[in-house]
């Protein structure tokens, strides 16, 4: 055993750093340590106190709640504290069979007593929130904070619409505190941090992506702009009870924990679906091993479960330890976030183009599974997490989403750069083909250009130019492409009408007669238009109409191959990112040459001339329109303008020539009036029309 000496020391480093650690979890919302490794400091710090008792201090991090409140925010506090659960360390079936035999040793019970009934329910990972509702009405919400004062967020749950602002039923009772988990589900965190990353690469330099949905719900909820928790979608189960009016004052008179479930829902919470009422410790066991099997497959995270004695009598009995019940215990699952190290960052191409990079890892046990790979999303990502070859990181892994490098350990990040991988850039070109790999403007992907070159994108590229609205090959669907290529039996689009009948009936699941038939659909595909042909070529940003527009302005496909940006440009509806995209496209050698392959394959269409141009004389002009025209509707406006050449604008900026205002223009004049932009009626700018500026 340590001396005490040595004991001593070990608890007031383990209290710092727990300190530090809960301040940033439960505070600012923006932990730096995954969960699993502040509960093993945890728990080294039980240890220790229970083989040292005199070492407990009454302020120790073992015998507190949560956090402080944060600044900004008024202080709650509490009519019934709100506490943490004890978890069993123990993620076995073991951890369930303890709780079940404590609480009924504490009960006094013999071995042949009945068993005990439980509810079992999910823990979920979010944050805890007491609603306080007088005759049904939502007055006060309040996070937990220390567990005696919490923070008032009631503006910003009121945005939430799980959360009822009434109780739904006739008979309310004069007071009643519901608790319940408020948290983000896991597609809404995705889309949120999608989001976020799309602001940053637009150069909002104040945004940030979150690190977990937990963390995500806990900033929403604790924002001091409500404006700001409203746009992020939060959900809510209900599980708790705080203050309750008691029954002879209009409370209601539930005896257990599965009632009080059934009266929240009655009143319009949500409830798990999965709760359960439970008799003794096989049937814990059973529930943990079910949720645990279903974990990965539920729209959010949960931690573990958590069994809770049924009866309220008993529950009363039981009581309390410090900051937990005697009568709930959370059993855990595997974590969802773990330490680990990078071995190397590659980069990944998916098929749609897109450059990922790639962390390679020591293999980690996260979530359930061993993980060798993380996604370090984009460059920007990359690059603001500072992921470097040797760093040791946090990885997520949470139900069947890719596992993510959610960031560097401070520590490891801190260390001098010579010990350290140097910056991480992305390449310049596609590491599967050599193609260019390009970032588009405001794009926060980097992607490949080889399109039709590349073999990570070509299942895609091959179904994309087969689809009805390309070049239409029949019969030519997912799963043969699937199969063709893996095959190596087409590597590139030209390949396809190289198939002959005995290569393709010789595959399996073919009959004769569907062999047949594709290569007369592949015969047929070859009469085909200009447009078809463009839109199947799958260049970025050059859809179904873009390719008839180009078809009709230039006539030839030569003609489009050797367009410049500018002349592109020239072409409705084309702006500079689809002038770039066809420019980049066909700067790749490797495309070309699949066009010209196509086109001795037999691939042909009708040419035309180039279609003769109506003057354009606004070309380069912005205008935007605002208010009502005395003759003209808006619509009429804008088209005319387009005719000659304008581009039209929805709201003003720098960039804008004219603004054409109407009665009751608003805003637009203020604004195009505060940037000096030419201000016109609709008589000038039918002068303009008609004579040219
Ligand atoms: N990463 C870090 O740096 C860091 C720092 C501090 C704490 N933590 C983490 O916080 C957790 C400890 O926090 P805690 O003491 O609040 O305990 P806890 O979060 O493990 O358990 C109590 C909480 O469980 C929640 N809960 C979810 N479902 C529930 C249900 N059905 N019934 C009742 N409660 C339910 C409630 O919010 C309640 O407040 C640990 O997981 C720890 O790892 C992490
Ligand atoms: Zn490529």
């Amino acid at each position: 055993m340590d001396s005490l000496e040595n004991a001593s020391r070990e608890v007031a480093a383990l209290s710092a750093q727990l300190r530090h650690h809960a301040h940033l979890y439960y505070v600012l919302d923006q932990p730096t340590l995954p969960d699993a490794e502040y509960d093993k400091l945890f728990q080294r710090l039980q240890a220790l106190e229970a083989a040292y008792p005199e070492l407990r201090t009454a302020d120790s991090p073992t015998q507190r709640v949560g956090g402080a409140v944060r600044e900004g925010f008024v202080k709650v506090r509490h009519r019934v504290p709100m506490l943490s659960i004890r978890t069993e360390t123990d993620i076995t079936e073991e951890g369930a069979r303890a709780f079940d035999a404590r609480i009924r040793r504490e009960l006094g019970l013999s071995a042949d007593a009945p068993p005990i009934d439980y509810v079992c329910e999910l823990k979920f990972d979010g944050l805890a929130i007491n609603l306080r509702y007088e005759h049904g009405v939502l007055v006060q919400a309040a996070t937990r904070g220390d567990g005696e004062v919490g923070e008032d967020v009631t503006q910003n749950v009121r945005t939430q619409r799980q959360i009822p602002l009434r109780l739904h039923g006739e008979t309310l009772p004069p007071v009643v505190e519901v608790r319940g988990e408020v948290y983000m589900r896991r597609d809404q965190f995705d889309a949120l941090n999608e989001r976020q990353r799309e602001k940053i690469a637009a150069g909002q330099k104040n945004e940030k992506v979150f690190v977990n949905p937990r963390n995500a719900a806990a900033g929403a909820v604790r924002q001091l702009d409500p404006a700001i928790a409203a746009s992020r979608p939060l959900s809510f189960f209900a599980y708790g009870l705080g203050e309750v009016s008691p029954p002879e004052q209009g409370g209601p008179d539930c005896a257990t924990q599965f009632d009080w479930l059934q009266q929240f829902l009655a009143w319009g919470f949500p409830v798990a679906a999965q709760t359960q009422r439970a008799s003794g410790a096989d049937a814990l066991v059973a529930f943990h091993l079910a949720m645990g099997a279903q974990r990965d497959a539920l729209p959010y995270d949960i931690d573990g479960v958590v069994y809770k004695v049924d009866s309220v009598a008993l529950q009363r009995q039981l009581g309390f330890v410090s900051r937990e019940p005697r009568w709930a215990v959370a059993h855990k699952y595997p974590a969802q976030e773990q330490l680990t190290q990078v071995l190397a960052i590659e980069v990944q191409v998916g098929r749609t183009g897109k450059l990922t990079p790639v962390a390679k890892l020591a293999p980690v046990f996260v979530g359930g599974v061993t993980v060798t790979n993380a996604t370090l999303h984009n460059e920007d990502e990359a690059r603001r997490k500072d992921v470097r070859v040797g760093d040791t990181v946090i990885v997520r892994r949470a139900g069947d989403v890719i596992p993510e490098v959610v960031g560097v350990v401070p520590e490891s990040a801190a260390r001098p750069p010579e010990a350290r991988g140097p910056v991480f850039t992305m390449p310049t070109h596609c590491p599967v083909c050599g193609s260019d790999a390009v970032r588009e403007e405001g794009e926060a992907n980097h992607r490949c250009t080889g399109g039709l070159f590349c073999a990570a994108q070509r299942k895609e590229a091959i179904l994309h130019f087969a689809a009805r609205r390309a070049v239409d090959i029949d019969g030519l669907g997912d799963k043969l492409v699937e199969q063709l290529v893996d095959a190596q039996l087409i590597r590139t689009l030209p390949d396809l009408y190289k198939l002959g009948f005995t290569t393709l009936a010789g595959l399996e699941r073919m009959a004769d007669k569907s062999a047949a038939n594709l290569i007369e659909a592949l015969e047929k595909s070859k009469e085909t238009t200009l447009p078809r042909f463009l839109f199947g070529l799958g260049i970025r940003n050059v859809g179904e109409s873009t390719a008839k527009d180009l078809a009709r302005h230039f006539g030839t496909l030569d003609a489009i191959m050797d367009a410049s940006e500018e002349q592109l440009i020239e072409v409705n509806d084309v702006g500079p990112i689809v002038a770039k995209s066809l420019r980049t496209f066909f700067d790749q050698p490797h495309n070309r040459e699949v066009v010209e392959q196509l086109r001795a394959c037999g691939l042909r269409w009708e040419e035309g001339e180039p279609a003769v141009r109506a003057p354009r004389p606004l070309a380069g002009k912005t205008f935007v329109i605002t208010g009502t025209l005395p003759t003209m509707g808006r619509d009429d406006a804008k088209e005319q303008l387009e005719a000659a050449g304008a581009k039209v604008a929805g709201s003003v900026s720098k960039k804008t020539d004219f603004l054409v205002a109407g009665a009751d223009a608003g805003s637009k004049l203020d604004k195009a009036q505060a940037l000096g932009v030419a201000v016109i009626d609709e008589a000038r700018m039918r002068e303009i029309l008609e004579n040219g500026l």
